[in-house]
């Protein structure tokens, strides 16, 4: 695929068979409250390589909470997580980070009056690897790299088909544009799971249609191992590979999106109401 191919210099390379399915993270008995509020409560389950695996319930089930603890930004009071041959009580940010795990936010978290393209170089800065003050010491390597970043973000410009937009500040850009641009922000780190928080929320169909396709590709080309939480519960079924189901801050349901469809408890608590 044409655009797949232009962004190889700036994602993994698709998996092997062997790889894909394997276990890359855990989450055992995680348990996370704030104050009286019990967000999280006891909640098992794995990511698999190369999978898109959905996290869905009724507002309030503790999905985000459950993304935030992934990537470090919640520290569960119990639990343990397993990732990269690790088992810790909870995740590092920059640990998370600069082992490959990005993501996007419910609510956009770009900066608003900066480029389109400035704001993807924002997602390369882990990857930088001179300060400042060895910038202005060495030149001429300092510029090497910064084309090289440069590089890998027009790359996922072409990929995200956002060419015409590559100046404009975030701010004036549409919603649905702005989901794209944090999608390529995140894919600006690299990531080998990307977790994504509700990135179809408030957009027409058009967008729907363009954020699935982009979710798809990113997953199928790169391998990249996505965890989304969506309440579009079509799009749900039709681009996942498995689905955990929180209601309350408890699992109630794990598998397959046909098992998760079938599930009385899931359509109790969260399919048969409307949302
Ligand atoms: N930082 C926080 N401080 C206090 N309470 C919080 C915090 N974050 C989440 N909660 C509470 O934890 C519970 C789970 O919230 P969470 O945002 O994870 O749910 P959710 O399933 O993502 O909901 P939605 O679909 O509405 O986004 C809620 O009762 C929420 O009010």
């Amino acid at each position: 695929m044409a655009e797949a191919d232009s962004m190889n210099a700036a994602a993994p390379a698709a998996l092997s068979d062997a790889q894909a399915g394997q276990t890359v993270l855990r989450l055992n008995d995680i348990e996370l409250g704030f104050g009286g509020v019990k967000a999280i409560n006891k909640v098992s389950f794995e990511v698999r390589k190369g999978e898109i695996l959905a996290i869905i319930g009724p507002n309030g089930a503790g999905k985000s909470s459950m993304l935030n603890v992934i990537n470090g930004f919640y520290k569960p009071q119990k639990g343990s997580i397993e990732f990269r041959g690790e088992t810790r009580r909870a995740m590092d940010p920059n640990h998370a980070a600069k082992h490959g795990i990005a993501r996007t936010f419910q609510n956009i978290a770009l900066f608003k009056g900066m480029s389109t393209l400035d704001n993807l170089m924002t997602g390369r800065l882990l990857k930088m690897k001179r300060n400042i003050f060895w910038q202005a010491l060495y030149w001429g390597p300092a510029q090497k790299e910064e084309l090289e970043h440069r590089e890998a973000v027009e790359k996922i410009i072409d990929f995200l088909e956002i060419q015409a937009i590559r100046r404009t500040p975030v701010g004036k850009l549409p919603y649905g544009l702005q989901k794209r641009v944090e999608l390529g922000r995140a894919l600006a780190m690299e990531p080998d799971i990307l977790l994504l928080d509700e990135p179809m929320a408030g957009m027409n169909v058009e967008e729907k249609e363009d954020m699935c396709r982009f979710v798809l590709e990113v997953n199928q080309e790169f391998g990249t191992t996505i965890v989304l939480i969506e309440h579009d519960m079509g799009v749900v079924m039709d681009i996942s590979d498995r689905v955990v189901v929180l209601d309350y801050g408890v699992k109630i349901a794990d598998g397959t999106p046909d098992q998760v469809r079938a599930n009385q408890r899931v359509i109790d608590a969260y399919l048969g109401v409307s949302h």
